[in-house]
């Protein structure tokens, strides 16, 4: 179904998980979900019907990649990302924050924004809260996020408290650049590093700003699982049940098993792409790198019993020849493989807390992938 607003609907939950729907005019978005990243435009090795055909909703765009190539203002003249790239469903476009920090020659951090250096041609660009607000507007992105500032992990809790303080300012900008628009949302991103009380500050003032959804940020940064997990324990029960939880980053199909069972509604992750272009399969019996010579000769596709083409028709001789080669061939099975096996995982984790039986479910998938591989 899909409304001229944007509107969480919370359909039931079963101890933390949460089955949900995000409705909004380009279509509606099944939660627990997992978004594709489609960083420049494109789910990399991926055609964008492949992707919606293993049961994406919605997909990523990178705006740090998007504003420096090929620039927003020209996707604009285009008549917009959705147009540009072919994908009628929702967008979720992230700030830049996170990739001006990661991929940039970081020049400047202030109250402004951030000046840094383009890693495409060196060029010196500005953003701020209300900029990145405006590209993600160019963009036509149906869900922006604020500009924040993320640390690293390990860090000194005093840079961690400067920064979600920053991140909580730049939220109340980000806000009033967005205004009101009826079918899109903008959502913030809780702060504050492993520091519970720095969490629950940055959720409390979040929720304040009574946005649309909110984000958890500033994890799958180098911190150890548990405590990626303990920052939900701490900072979920502070947000809004009523509104939609996106960690951002996260994760493998571990970490998404144990974000759901704490309340995170949506994921997005580069894992599933980037690890099958290096010739790493998830299967439902656990991760398989095709790489290994044991493959060399096995004529067994990945998993006879999937619907999906990569992982029921090629065998894994053929996968570990053509990843061995270095052929484009091999990136695209696998990640076509890897989206469809993430989006199944999702699918199975929706339809146990539909039928109350998540934690069955979540410990029956750990079971069988640690059991190894077929
Ligand atoms: C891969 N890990 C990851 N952590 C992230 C945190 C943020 C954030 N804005 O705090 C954004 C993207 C992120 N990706």
């Amino acid at each position: 179904m899909t409304t001229e607003n944007f509107q969480f609907t919370l359909k039931k939950t079963d101890a933390g998980a949460r089955l949900g729907e995000v409705s909004m005019p380009r279509g509606t978005i099944r939660t627990p979900a997992f978004m594709p990243v489609g960083t420049v435009g494109t789910v990399k090795a991926m055609y964008l019907d492949q992707v919606r055909e293993t049961g994406a909703d919605i997909i990523l765009g990178n705006t740090y990649h998007l504003m420096l190539r090929p620039t927003a203002e020209r996707v604009a003249r285009l008549g917009g990302l959705h147009k540009l790239i072919r994908w009628e469903h929702p967008i979720l476009t992230d700030s830049g924050g996170f990739q001006v920090m990661s991929l940039s020659g970081l020049r400047k951090l202030d109250e402004q924004g951030v000046t840094f250096k383009s890693h495409v041609d060196g060029s010196l660009h500005h953003m701020s809260p209300e900029r990145s607000i405006e590209i993600q507007g160019l963009l036509g992105s149906d869900i922006q996020m604020q500009l924040d500032e993320c640390v690293a992990l390990p860090a000194e809790p005093k840079e961690i408290e400067r920064a979600m303080e920053l991140s909580l300012r730049w939220a109340e900008r980000c806000k009033v650049a967005f205004g009101n628009q009826p079918g899109k949302a903008m959502f913030g991103i809780v702060q504050g590093g492993d520091v519970p009380a720095l969490r629950v500050r940055s959720a409390e003032e979040l929720a304040k700003l009574d946005l649309k959804g909110y984000a958890v940020g500033g994890l799958a940064v180098g911190e150890p699982q548990d405590v990626m997990l303990k920052m939900l324990e701490t900072t979920l029960p502070v947000l809004p049940g009523e509104k939609p939880r996106y960690l951002m980053g996260v994760g493998t199909p571990d970490d998404i098993l144990k974000s759901v069972a704490r309340g995170i509604d949506m994921f997005d992750c580069v894992m599933p792409t980037r690890s099958g272009r290096h010739g790493l399969a998830f299967t439902r019996r656990g991760k398989v790198n095709i790489r290994n010579a044991r493959h060399a000769e096995d004529m067994r596709p990945l998993d006879e019993q999937s619907n999906c083409p990569a992982t029921r028709d090629y065998s894994r001789a053929y996968l570990h020849h053509l990843v061995r080669a270095n052929e484009a061939l091999g990136g695209m099975l696998l990640s076509w493989h890897n989206l469809n096996y993430y989006q199944e995982l999702m699918q199975g984790i929706r339809k146990a807390i539909a039928e109350g039986r998540f934690a069955d479910f979540m410990a029956e998938t750990i079971e069988e992938w640690a059991r190894g591989d077929l």
